[in-house]
């Protein structure tokens, strides 16, 4: 089977996108997983499915595959992609639309100067909404915040929990360069008390509204940037009282804008989405 696909980056967490309207993809769980593969496949952090809507209200349909061949709820960075992508190819006139994912509705929209700004909806911030098992934990409350200590290995890392759609884990660090990402991000990612695995955030503040990030992403190892990454950190930094809206997050792969007006508001998303090139595989 040959499969027609675009490559494509935001920020550097890269993406093959595959156009699931004017193709027919039916894909195994091996299959997602070699079109991710740097050295048997493609190659990319995550994989994109554009598809028709299944709800009313939605334009599009944007399912979203980790390197690992896991499907998962969301992707910040690959919904700036998405729009980047649909516009593109002709496949909406507009450029505001309306997404369905599996971690709810959201809304990018593509800017003039090709950025393209996402309302990613509200963080969920209840523990069983993650989902995160904080049974017979002490929380400790900093802020807004409730801060839960996870053993990992000989040591306890203090984590807020928040859900973007997708599970994530933040926890604030001296220095982003020097932190164990690679060390304790396996570790967090599969820690028992995360019932679907978490993506673990790594935050160094630089003031209140510039941060640093690392991001050590669920089914895919650490990527060079997360958007849902970054909002959900900027939205556990504003909670305990370190940042204030917006905030600058830079990765190592770019720079993102993230804006939120607090408990019960949509955060907003603002960066970059490139066409690397296009290709066609045998499957
Ligand atoms: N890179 C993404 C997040 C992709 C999904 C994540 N690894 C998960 O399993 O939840 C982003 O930009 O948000």
């Amino acid at each position: 089977m040959k499969l027609k696909f675009t490559k494509m980056h935001g920020a550097g967490n890269d993406f093959v996108v595959i156009d699931a309207i004017n193709q027919q993809v039916d894909l195994t769980s091996e299959q997602w997983k070699r079109l991710g593969d740097r050295r048997f496949g493609v190659g990319a952090d995550q994989i994109l499915v554009v598809e028709r809507p299944t709800v009313p209200g939605a334009d599009f349909r944007y399912r979203i595959y980790n390197a690992d061949g896991g499907e998962v709820e969301q992707c910040g960075n690959g919904s700036r992609a998405f729009v980047r992508f649909v516009v593109d190819k002709g496949l909406t006139q507009a450029r505001s639309i309306r997404v369905q994912t599996m971690g709810g509705i959201i809304e990018p929209r593509l800017e003039e100067d090709g950025n393209v700004t996402v309302d990613m909806g509200a963080p969920r911030l209840e523990p069983a909404q993650v989902p995160f098992d904080n049974s017979n934990l002490p929380g400790e409350a900093q802020g807004r915040d409730m801060l839960w200590p996870l053993t990992i290995g000989q040591q306890t890392v203090l984590v807020s929990v928040v859900s973007m759609g997708n599970p994530h884990a933040v926890q604030v660090v001296e220095d982003v360069e020097t932190a164990p990402v690679l060390e304790t991000g396996p570790l967090i990612e599969h820690h028992p008390r995360f019932p679907k695995r978490v993506n673990a955030g790594f935050l160094q503040v630089q003031g209140r509204h510039h941060v640093k990030l690392r991001v050590y992403e669920r089914g895919a190892g650490e990527t060079l940037a997360c958007g849902t990454g970054a909002c959900a950190a900027v939205v556990a930094g504003i909670r305990r009282g370190l940042l204030d809206s917006p905030v600058h997050v830079r990765a190592r792969g770019g720079e993102l804008t993230i804006s939120w007006a607090g408990e019960g508001q949509p955060v907003y998303m603002r960066g970059p989405a490139v066409t690397v090139f296009e290709g066609e595989i045998e499957l």
